[in-house]
């Protein structure tokens, strides 16, 4: 018999399906790298901010840690400055390095920031400087060729991770410096695999603008969805593009001890609750060697 006034079934069966979901999370660490279409759509912005902050009422201990790149482009433009990648990284003199610095903490991290807040948890925003977060050093391209200020993470201080995760959501810009106080631009994926690999955390979700880690990039039905660390290694030198050093993130992570690494579609209204919360998924998970 029906109950007049209460909507059958399909609401329900989705949050018993998130159910077990929520008690294998609740009071784990999960880092989440912003970037891409998520981070650029105006529609995308909200509902990303709305999910992180329903996964810290529900009890996950969420650690948000962004790009920018596009941005950083951007002003680099509006300067005349010459843009250039080597493997992926933006070689940076000392001044793309300023540009970075402001573009990423100045205002990618501050808009995240106040959108978080927005959604009723607050949210607090740090680089690498903060609380001594991050030391970096300098990070040579392939080939021992000199990119310039171009980082790596050497050490991840956490204390000021946990101290502010007690209560915020820490939201966290790729700049560190190295012991002698010079500035670095950090790429991103690392410095969110490095956060997930220093406080242990249960998972590291890449937020990107594909499908996820598929066998032939022309064919999106051609997502991998679960694959372990060792398949993913033996498959990384016929991966090209972009996905090579996120895979590569992915592997570093579960190395470094994080139980999984997922690769997901950011351009997909609540990809990371999708992912998270459903039985399907929506992406690429990646567990440790067999
Ligand atoms: N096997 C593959 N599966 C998915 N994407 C791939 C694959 N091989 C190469 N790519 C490329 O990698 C890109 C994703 O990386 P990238 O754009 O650098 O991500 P982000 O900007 O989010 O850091 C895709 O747009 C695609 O062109
Ligand atoms: C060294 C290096 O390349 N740093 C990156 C930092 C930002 C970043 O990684 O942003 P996305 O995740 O949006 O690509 C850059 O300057 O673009």
């Amino acid at each position: 018999m029906k109950t007049p006034g209460i909507r059958p079934s399909r609401d329900v069966g989705t949050l018993l399906e998130a159910l077990p979901y929520i008690r294998e999370f609740h009071g784990r660490t999960i880092v989440v790298k912003y970037g891409g279409a998520a981070m650029t759509d105006p529609a995308l912005r909200e509902e990303f901010a709305r999910d992180v902050v329903l996964l810290k009422y529900v009890g996950l201990n969420v650690i948000v840690v962004h790009g920018g790149g596009p941005d950083i482009t951007k002003y680099m433009r509006r300067l005349d400055m010459e843009v250039e990648f080597v493997d992926g990284l933006r070689v940076s003199d000392a001044d793309t390095v300023e540009i970075a610095k402001m573009v990423l903490i100045g205002k990618v991290n501050k808009d995240i920031v106040l959108r978080i807040n927005r959604y009723g948890q607050a949210a607090v925003g740090l680089s690498g400087d903060d609380g001594n977060l991050f030391r970096a050093a300098k990070q040579l391209a392939t080939g021992g060729q000199d990119i310039g200020f171009v980082g790596r993470i050497e050490k991840v201080d956490v204390d000021v991770l946990n101290h502010i995760a007690q209560d915020y959501i820490p939201v966290v810009a790729s700049i560190a410096a190295d012991a002698d106080g010079a500035s670095y631009n950090v790429n991103a994926d690392e410095a969110a695999t490095a956060v997930a690999r220093a406080m242990g955390a249960y998972k590291v979700m890449f937020l990107t603008d594909v499908e996820g880690w598929m066998r032939d990039p022309a064919d999106p039905t051609s997502v991998i969805s679960e694959a372990h660390a060792d398949e993913v290694e033996a498959a990384l030198p016929s991966i090209s593009g972009g996905m090579r050093p996120k895979l590569q993130a992915c592997i570093d992570a579960i190395h470094g001890g994080v139980t999984f690494a997922h690769i997901v579609d950011g351009r997909v209204p609540h990809s990371l609750l999708l992912e998270l919360f459903t039985d399907a998924g929506i992406g690429t998970k990646i567990r440790a060697a067999r």
